[in-house]
C-alpha cells in the first residue's frame, strides 16, 4: 500500500492531537504500530522498544542496511494554532513537527512495504528527543545491535524555508547541548522583614543576569555559545520572601571544550551567589546532547542528488544552535541530517506553529527517491 497526499496529511492530522512528554508516547506508539500493521508485506518486522519502535523493511538482496529515524514525542506547550484538528492533551503540541517526522516516515515505510527495496532499510520512531533523550538507550538495545545500519538518515522540519526547500552541510550541522537545573535554598520571611530572610528570587534574579557574561567574556568572539535561562520558579505568596527559586535552561557549544568552559563559568557564578546570598545551591546538567555531525562523503552525495531535482531546491544551511539527540547515532554510524522547508511564521517550540502540510507529500516523494537511488 502506498499512502496518497490526502491519507498521509489525515495520518498527519491524528497524530498532531495526541502529543505526549518523553518515554509516554502510548498512544503514539500504538497509533504507529496499527498503521504500520496495516502495511501488507512479509519482509517486514516490527519490535518495540519502551515508547519507541524498530522497523526491519528486508531487502530482497541486502549488502548494506540504511537506517531512518524519526522522532515521535510532544513538548508541553499550550497550543493557539485555531487549527480543527489541534491537540487534544491539554498542555502539550507537536510544536517541534514530530507529527510530520512520523507521517513522513510512515510514507516511506509504506512505500518499501509495497515495493521491497534491494538494500535492507530499519525505520527508528524514537521517542523522547526533547528529553531526556531517546536515542542513546536505543543505540545501546539489543535490536539496534540486531539490526545496526550503515549509514543513517534523519529530517528536522524548518519553519524559515519554503516547501520544496531541503537544505544541510557536510560537517556540523547542530550544537552540543547540554539542560541545566539549578536550585537555590536560603531562608524564607515576612515580606516586610528582609534583613532577617536570604531571599532566593533575587539571588536567582542576580544568577541570571551574570549568566549573561559567560558568553560575552568567556566564549572566544569567533565561536558560539547559548545560555538560556527558559523558566525560573521561586516562591510562594507576595508578601512571602522565597526560600527557595529554580532555574531551568539550556547551554549550547560548538564544542566540547567550549561546554567545559561554560559549565566551568556556571559552577564559578553559582558559588558566588551562594557566597554572596548565603545561600546554597545544587546544579544538575540533566540530558545532554552530542553535536549533529554530517559525514561529508554521505553530504557530498546527499546534496549532488537534492541539486538535480527540478523540484527541489538545495541550500548548503549554515550550522544552527539547535539540538538533536540524532547525534548520538551519528557518533556510531555516519550519516546525515537536513532540514526540509515547512514555511511556518511561527517557529519551532512555539505555540502557533503551522508547518504547511505540502512538504508532508514532498518529503516522501524526495525520501523514496534518494533511498532507491542509494540503494539500488
Ligand atoms: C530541534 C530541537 O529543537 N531540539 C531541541 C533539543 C532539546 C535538547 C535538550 N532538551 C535541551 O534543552 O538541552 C532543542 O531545544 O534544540
Amino acid at each position: 500500500m502506498t499512502l496518497d497526499p490526502t491519507r498521509l496529511i489525515s495520518i498527519r492530522r491524528d497524530l498532531h492531537q495526541i502529543p505526549e512528554g518523553g518515554f509516554e508516547e502510548f498512544k503514539t506508539q500504538f497509533y504507529l504500530k496499527k498503521t504500520i500493521a496495516s502495511f501488507a508485506g512479509t519482509h517486514l518486522e516490527m519490535k518495540e522498544w519502551r515508547t519507541g519502535l524498530f522497523v526491519l523493511v528486508k531487502g530482497f538482496s541486502p549488502e548494506k542496511t540504511y537506517g531512518y529515524r524519526a522522532d515521535i514525542d510532544g513538548l508541553p506547550i499550550k497550543e493557539e494554532t485555531g487549527y480543527e484538528f489541534s491537540s487534544r492533551h491539554e498542555g502539550f503540541m507537536h510544536a517541534c513537527g514530530h507529527d510530520f517526522h512520523m507521517t513522513i516516515a510512515l510514507g516511506v515505510l509504506a512505500h518499501f512495504a509495497a515495493k521491497q527495496p534491494k538494500e535492507s532499510i530499519l525505520f527508528i520512531f524514537q521517542p523522547a528527543e526533547e528529553g531526556p533523550g531517546g536515542a542513546q538507550p536505543m543505540l545501546e538495545s539489543d535490536i539496534f545491535k540486531e539490526w545496526k545500519p550503515d549509514e543513517m538518515l534523519a529530517l528536522h522540519i524548518a519553519p524559515e524555508y519554503p516547501v520544496g526547500t531541503v537544505a544541510t552541510r557536510p560537517g556540523l550541522l547542530f550544537a552540543n547541548t547540554s539542560e541545566l537545573f539549578i536550585d537555590l535554598k536560603g531562608r524564607g520571611g515576612h515580606a516586610a522583614l528582609p534583613h532577617l530572610a536570604n531571599d532566593m528570587v533575587v539571588a536567582c534574579s542576580h544568577l541570571v543576569t551574570q549568566f549573561q557574561s559567560i558568553v560575552a567574556r568567556n566564549v572566544a568572539p569567533l565561536d558560539s555559545a547559548v545560555v538560556t535561562a527558559g523558566k525560573i520558579t521561586g516562591g510562594t505568596k507576595q508578601n512571602i520572601i522565597a526560600e527557595h527559586a529554580r532555574l531551568e535552561g539550556t547551554i549550547r557549544t560548538l564544542s566540547l571544550e567550549s561546554m567545559a568552559t561554560v559549565k566551568k563559568r556556571i559552577e564559578a557564578l553559582t558559588a558566588g551567589i551562594e557566597t554572596g546570598f548565603d545561600c546554597t545551591a545544587s546544579i544538575d546538567y540533566g540530558a545532554n546532547y552530542c553535536q549533529v555531525f554530517n559525514d561529508h562523503k554521505i553530504a557530498d552525495r546527499f546534496m549532488s542528488f537534492a541539486a538535480k531535482r527540478a523540484d527541489t531546491t538545495l541550500i548548503e544551511c549554515e550550522k544552527a544552535m539547535t539540538g538533536e539527540d540524532f547525534g548520538y547515532f551519528l557518533e556510531a554510524v555516519p550519516g546525515l541530517m537536513f532540514w526540509l522547508g515547512v514555511d511556518s511564521k511561527s517557529g519551532l517550540h512555539t505555540p502557533g506553529l503551522h508547518p504547511d502540510e505540502r512538504a508532508i507529500p514532498f518529503a516522501v516523494e524526495y525520501l523514496i527517491d534518494y533511498l532507491s537511488t542509494v540503494s539500488s
